[in-house]
């Protein structure tokens, strides 16, 4: 079983197991079985349970995949060389500065994450071959451009390294490496939001946040947050905001309108 994203090999594999099939058939006393499409996947992955996680195979070094890969398809749409992090190191600037020579073209971005297709690392991977192809653009000069992309958190992934040394083992890597105390400062600089509970638990939240930039005096959010306290502008954002929610069936129609509506108390 191959995950190639073409037959080469499985035709082979079909021809042999055919041939194996009809020999029993003729010379033994075995009686075969097969079971429904579905069930015999099923079965398959039951026998073979490590190879329900697929690893993409490089269609471009065998003749017979290529022969058969349509034009959209072609090789053209890999990269040639892979920046893979860490994070915090400075790989932003780097992609930037890549961008800036005109030979060295990087992936399109990504509606999700951005800059980084992140192809090797999660689940993207199961999106197969023609998904992190798509992001590629084609080379304007095939000869002369380069194709790359950069995914920070390729460098410490686990899956990583097996499944772009599969699809891609001619790609050349690139990494960058400081002193781990700068990173680890860059992390402490950063504060992460649960943006569900930002909606849930402001008060809460807004302590993390003072605590992180450390402002003084503490201010007290979970007072100031409370729907009788509709003197200030936050209570009246707040008490506007809570008539917009039990209203919003009859008057509210848009995201926008209720932006605005949000928004009335300060505009006026
Ligand atoms: N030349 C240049 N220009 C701008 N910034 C630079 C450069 N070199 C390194 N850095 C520092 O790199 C840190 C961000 O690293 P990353 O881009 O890898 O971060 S991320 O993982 O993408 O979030 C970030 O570090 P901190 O400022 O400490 O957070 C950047 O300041």
């Amino acid at each position: 079983m191959t995950h190639l994203s073409n037959y080469g090999n499985d035709r082979l594999g079909l021809y042999t197991f055919v041939n194996l099939a009809s020999f029993v058939q003729s010379w033994t006393n075995l009686k075969l079985q097969t079971l429904p499409p579905v069930q015999l996947a099923h079965k398959y992955f039951e026998l073979f349970s490590e190879q329900k996680d697929p690893l993409w195979q490089n269609p471009c070094d065998d003749r017979r995949h290529r022969d058969i890969w349509s034009r959209e398809k072609t090789c053209d749409h890999l990269p040639k060389f892979i920046v893979i992090g860490p994070q915090k190191t400075g790989t932003t600037a780097l992609y930037l500065f890549l961008l800036m020579h005109p030979s060295i073209i990087s992936n399109l971005p990504s509606p999700k994450t951005f800059e980084e297709v992140q192809f090797f690392n999660g689940n993207n991977y199961h999106k197969g071959i023609d998904w992190y192809m798509s992001f590629f653009p084609t080379p304007s000069n095939i000869t002369t451009d380069i194709l790359f992309e950069k995914s920070a958190n390729y460098f410490h992934s686990e899956d990583a390294p097996k499944r772009a040394s599969s699809l891609i083992p001619k790609a050349k890597i690139i990494t960058i490496l400081i002193d781990p105390s700068d990173r680890a400062y860059s992390w402490y600089q950063l504060l992460i939001i649960d943006g569900q509970q930002l909606r849930s638990d402001p008060a809460s939240i807004m302590d993390e946040v003072q605590k992180f930039l450390g402002v003084s005096p503490h201010y007290n959010y979970s007072e100031a947050l409370t729907a009788s306290n509709i003197a200030s502008p936050l209570g009246k954002l707040l008490k506007a905001s809570k008539t917009a929610l039990l209203c919003k069936k009859e008057i509210v129609k848009s995201k926008l309108e209720m932006y605005l509506f949000l928004m009335y108390p300060f505009n006026q």
